[in-house]
């Protein structure tokens, strides 16, 4: 058996395993909302990075073809009047891109809103160079650009063959997402990148860093998006989880709670679940059987001979965990659920098999069997003892009934013929308490009554202890044979002896608690006196303190 499910029948371990299945419910609800929270953000993002690239990139689709209209269209010669009225037409176009030179050797003879200039401007080396399929693109970043007309602003000089476009500084819209920041540029060839609007320094902090950076101290999720064909122009965008939750908290709150009651949900779940498999009753009904049912004897001594000539089979069930399950336990359940029948044949063919492979000499003893009292009507019961009744040189059955309210005398006194006709004598069990009543005693023909273990138990003096005699009375002026069981000292022994030789046969803890079958042989030869051959119908007389001196005390179960 494993340990698991050893730990799986506690209830209190059920509760925990319902607990812990809970927790991890939790656990995978609220990472799986994370997830789709992260997700949702990251396509916002992702959307909102493109957004923010789309006028960058357009403006420089614009700029691919106004330099294509500049080398294609231009007639004139290069800064005559002319050529810059030809500039001037392509400015007017609704591109946003209105500001074109004329550049040779590296300084600007005309642009569109100079006209020629008087003094050429000499452009210094460019900031930055982006390679082409045919030619190349030179870039000034942030150059003033008082000189192409634009006093006092600072802006962008891109140039590509003897054409320059020159634009202020944009102003590019901001993300619309309050809780995004962005950053948009140009990454060069050498992996620069040219802060052209947004948070800048945003695109050095997050570079090199997952796009959902959660473990850092400022936990994050990043977007890059980059149109290369537009010249490398990229959008990094970054998501603080601090802002995402501030914004999105009443989905946090919302989720939160059902992942609570889900998880709760799944915890009461598994509880039932657990509790179905693995409750006592489940455990005892899954496992019922030959394997788990197993049979105690407990000794039935003469109290004028001290032999043992009788043994009570005693039912014991072996849990899942292979502790041993008293009857108590179990009986009810056996009775609520119409098993009855089934579990007394299961008792007594077990109790057969034992006893019948076992080298018991002597008399025939007598096994009496706990009988339910339901099954007193049915035809079946009589059957279950058909073994036994095989043998009678070595066995006598014995059913031990208790009265029960819905069986009225005449029918029981009817259904004890049918037994007794079968060859099973029967006691009445448990006298003096539940349901038997002194009337019966008189009206109920049987074979022994046995005198229930509460008033043999009962302290001397008190009102069972002086009942036990009053009972004991009783049973003798019907004249049934007289089985005093739960004697647990050797003062009530001697009591009985001394006061009741009426009585047959006593049955306690004092002599021997119920025993496995080895045990149970082992004591009743010891009972015999050593060199005392037994014959059949010869009863050597000895005294009980030491038919228990001799026998086996203890209880001893079978190993598991
Ligand atoms: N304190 C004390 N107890 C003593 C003493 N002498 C005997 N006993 C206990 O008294 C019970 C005697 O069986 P019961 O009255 O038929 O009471 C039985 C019987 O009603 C039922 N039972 C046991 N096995 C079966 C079975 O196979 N079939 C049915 N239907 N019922 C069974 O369970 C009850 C309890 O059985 P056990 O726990 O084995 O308990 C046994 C036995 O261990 C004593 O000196 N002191």
């Amino acid at each position: 058996m494993s340990r698991a499910i050893i730990n799986l029948i506690s209830v209190k371990r059920q509760q925990l395993a319902a607990l812990a299945a809970g927790l991890v419910a939790f656990v995978l609800l609220c990472l799986g909302l994370a997830n789709l929270g992260l997700h949702i953000a990251d396509t916002a993002i992702d959307r909102e990075s493109r957004q923010l690239l789309q006028p960058l990139v357009d403006r420089s689709r614009n700029m691919v073809s106004v330099f294509a209209s500049l080398q294609t269209e231009m007639t004139a010669a290069p800064c005559s009047p002319q050529f810059v009225e030809e500039m001037r037409r392509i400015s007017l176009r609704p591109d946003g891109l209105h500001e074109f030179a004329y550049v040779r050797g590296g300084e600007v003879l005309c642009s569109v809103s100079a006209g020629r200039l008087t003094r050429p401007v000499r452009l210094e080396d460019p900031d930055t160079t982006l390679p082409g399929k045919d030619i190349a693109t030179d870039l000034w970043m942030d150059l003033d650009l008082g000189e192409f007309g634009f006093a006092g602003v600072s802006g962008t000089i891109v140039k590509r063959g003897s054409f320059a476009i020159a634009y202020p500084r944009p102003n590019d819209p901001a993300p619309s997402l309050p809780w995004l920041n962005a950053e948009w540029g140009l990454k060069d060839a050498t992996g620069r990148f040219w802060h052209r609007g947004g948070a800048e320094g945003l695109y050095e902090a997050t570079a090199g860093l997952p796009a959902w950076d959660l473990l850092s101290l400022v936990p994050a999720i990043h977007a890059s998006v980059c149109d290369e064909e537009a010249g490398n122009l990229c959008v990094v965008a970054a998501a603080p989880l601090a802002a995402l939750a501030a914004e999105g908290w009443p989905f946090l709150a919302i989720g939160l709670v059902l992942a609570t009651l889900a998880a709760l949900g799944i915890a009461g779940q598994t509880r039932d679940a657990l509790a179905r498999r693995w409750s006592f009753r489940s455990r005892f009904l899954r496992t019922l059987g030959p394997d788990t049912v197993f049979c105690l004897y407990q000794p039935i001594v003469s109290l004028a001979t001290g032999e043992v000539e009788a043994c009570e089979v005693l039912a014991r069930w072996r849990d899942v965990d292979g502790s041993i399950v008293a009857p108590g336990n179990f009986i009810p359940i056996v009775e609520k659920s119409g098993l009855t029948l089934e579990f007394t044949r299961m008792v007594v063919e077990r109790a057969y098999r034992e006893l019948s492979a076992s080298d018991l000499d002597g008399p025939p003893i007598y096994v009496t069997f706990n009988v339910f009292p339901c099954d007193l009507p049915k035809p079946g019961l009589a059957a279950i003892f058909a073994p036994f009744a095989g043998q009678p040189e070595r066995f006598v059955a014995v059913a031990e009934l208790v009265e029960s309210e819905e069986i009225d005398a005449a029918a029981m006194q009817a259904q004890i013929d049918d037994l007794r006709a079968a060859g099973i004598k029967v006691l009445i069990d448990d006298f003096g308490s539940g349901y038997s009543n002194i009337k019966n005693l008189a009206d109920i023909s049987v074979d022994g009554v046995k005198i229930d273990r509460g008033f043999a138990m009962a302290p001397d003096g008190t009102v069972a202890a002086k009942m036990l005699d009053l009972a004991i009375e009783m049973i003798e002026t019907a004249g049934r044979t007289i089985v005093v069981e739960g004697i647990e000292t050797e003062e009530r022994l001697q009591q009985l002896r001394r006061n009741h030789p009426s009585v047959g046969y006593v049955q306690g803890f004092h002599l021997s608690r119920p025993i496995d079958i080895a045990s149970f042989v082992r004591f009743r030869r010891q009972a015999v006196p050593a060199g005392h051959a037994r014959r059949r119908g010869e009863h050597p007389v000895v005294s009980l303190a030491e038919v228990r001196a001799r026998g086996a005390m203890t209880a001893a179960l079978p190993a598991s």
